[in-house]
Parts: C-alpha cells; sequence; structure tokens
C-alpha cells in the first residue's frame, strides 16, 4: 500500500487555526490520566473541561467544541453518562473521539466500545491491537488478518473507518491516520512517549480539539497526531529521562509551532 505522507506546512497550518480558537474541549477519560489531559490540552492552547456528572454531561456536549471518550478506567455509571454525553454531541453535530482504552481482552469495555461504534464516532484513536480489536468487532468475521505488523494495523484501521465512517489513527513508532482511502503516515516521536503514562490518551483529547471546524478530518486528526509526535521528540531531546520528559513534553506542546512541524516533517 502506499502512504500518504503529511506535510509540514499542511500539519501547521492545522496548528495554527486550532490554536487560534482555543477550542473546548469535553473530556470523559480515565481516572490515570484525567490531569495529564487537562496539562496537555492547556500547554497545547486549547480548553479542556472534566464534566463527568450524568445530570451535566448530555447539556456540556452540546456546547462544546468537541467530546473526547476514553474507557481507560470505565464503570457502569461512567459508561451512562458516556451514553448520554455522545447521544447530546451527535444531536448538537459536536464532533467526538473514540479512545478504546484496552478494547480486546476485557469483555465489559470491548461490548461498550461495540455499542459506541454504533454511535459513530467521528474519529477513533488508539494503539495498534485496540485498532486490530475494535476493527475485529467491526468487520463481524471478516478477517482482519493477525499478523503483528504495522500492515495488518493498518488493514484494519481502513476497516474500522470503512465500518464506522470514523477517521482511525493507528499510533505507534510510527502513527497511521486513514478515513478507509486514504492513509497518511507520520514517521515522529520517541520511544519516550511510552514510558509516561496518558501520552495516547491525552492525544486523543488533542484529536478532539484538532477537529474543532475542522474542513478536512483526515488532515485535522494527523495533524493533531503530528504535534505529539513532534513535540515529543523534542521533548527527549531536551529530557531524556521518563519523569523530566513528562514534563518537557508540556513545554513543547506550548512551544511547538508551524515552523517546528515544518523542520521535522518531510
Ligand atoms: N516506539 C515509538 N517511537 C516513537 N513514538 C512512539 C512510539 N510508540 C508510540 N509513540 C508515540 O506515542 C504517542 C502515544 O501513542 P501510543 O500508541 O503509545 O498510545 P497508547 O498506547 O494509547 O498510550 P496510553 O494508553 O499509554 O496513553 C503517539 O504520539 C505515538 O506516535
Ligand atoms: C494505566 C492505565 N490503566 C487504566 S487506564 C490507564 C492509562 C493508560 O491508558
Ligand atoms: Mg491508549
Amino acid at each position: 500500500m502506499t502512504y500518504l505522507s503529511l506535510s509540514g506546512h499542511t500539519a501547521g497550518r492545522e496548528l495554527n487555526r486550532v490554536r487560534a480558537t482555543a477550542p473546548l474541549v469535553h473530556c470523559l477519560t480515565n481516572s490515570v490520566v484525567t490531569n495529564f489531559t487537562a496539562n496537555v490540552l492547556l500547554a497545547f492552547g486549547a480548553a479542556p473541561a472534566m464534566v463527568v456528572a450524568r445530570e451535566e454531561v448530555a447539556d456540556f456536549a452540546a456546547i462544546a467544541g468537541a467530546l473526547s471518550v476514553n474507557v481507560g478506567t470505565l464503570t457502569a455509571p461512567q459508561a451512562e453518562a458516556i451514553r448520554l454525553a455522545v447521544a447530546s454531541a451527535n444531536q448538537a453535530g459536536t464532533p467526538w473521539v473514540l479512545d478504546p482504552v484496552a478494547a480486546g481482552p476485557l469483555a465489559f469495555r470491548t461490548d461498550f466500545c461495540r455499542e459506541l461504534l454504533d454511535a459513530r464516532p467521528t474519529a477513533i484513536r488508539g494503539n495498534a491491537s485496540e485498532v486490530r480489536a475494535l476493527a475485529g468487532l467491526a468487520s463481524a468475521g471478516r478477517g482482519v488478518d493477525s499478523q503483528d505488523s504495522s500492515e495488518a494495523a493498518v488493514d484494519a484501521a481502513r476497516a474500522l473507518a470503512e465500518r464506522c465512517g470514523a477517521v482511525v489513527a493507528v499510533t505507534g513508532a510510527v502513527d497511521y491516520v486513514t478515513d478507509g482511502e486514504r492513509v497518511l503516515a507520520i514517521a515522529a516521536g520517541d520511544p519516550l512517549l511510552t514510558r509516561v503514562t496518558g501520552t495516547g490518551c491525552s492525544l486523543s483529547a488533542l484529536v478532539a480539539a484538532f477537529l474543532v471546524g475542522a474542513s478536512d478530518r483526515l488532515i485535522a486528526v494527523a495533524s493533531a497526531c503530528a504535534t505529539m509526535a513532534v513535540a515529543g521528540g523534542l521533548a527527549a531531546d531536551h529530557a531524556p529521562m521518563p519523569g523530566r520528559f513528562a514534563v518537557a513534553l508540556l513545554d513543547q506542546l506550548s512551544l511547538i509551532d508551524s515552523a517546528a512541524l515544518e523542520g521535522a516533517l518531510s
């Protein structure tokens, strides 16, 4: 398969577009990464709000710019709140992102993710095993092959995107972002991004921010992925240990600009 590459110029234009509006992102995320996710959005220049009560989520999802849903520490009450938020987002035309943390081996969250796929997320952002698990659900036995390769992950992402009408980002050493037809590859980042909790989860919230007002959702999602990956690479240059890296990542998310993206992406 031929992958398209995201130009630094395009990603930089998207970055400027998002920063200029400081979009409000409603996050229903897991308890491990809630604080880090809020800090990632704030550092970049978006506005987070972790409104979680079932009594409030529907009202808030209708006025937020975007909604980010993450099942990492899913509980039955949170699932109920997510249902209400997603229904309200869909009714209001608010874009929403699904982060299917650990979908596959655990029945409760996997069944819930299946239900959420039927509610048609605007975008899905997960790692390879999560995307392959969801694609297995979505294809209902259509047989996404089981090799552990990035090609299999891209096949799974495309199958999932076709089935749901979502843009799917499958992240790892290289991020692949697809709408089922086009596939953009982003080769950036640093392995330290995997040594701190919540980089993927907070990227999903950043994806939500980039979807607000986007004219091309594939480009918007890919640009969010590029922003996190390039900021991660710059942070690793400054702080090559996990603790300092986590802090440096926030710093680089605040410093990153279109010139940095143009310099880092071919
Ligand atoms: N081996 C790697 N080298 C460089 N960058 C990586 C590598 N693995 C992941 N990344 C980057 O790390 C970020 C998070 O992606 P990852 O696939 O690890 O998410 P995740 O598994 O959902 O994370 P979490 O659930 O811990 O939040 C992305 O920006 C991705 O590009
Ligand atoms: C460590 C962990 N456990 C549940 S969610 C989470 C954060 C990474 O997704
Ligand atoms: Mg994750």
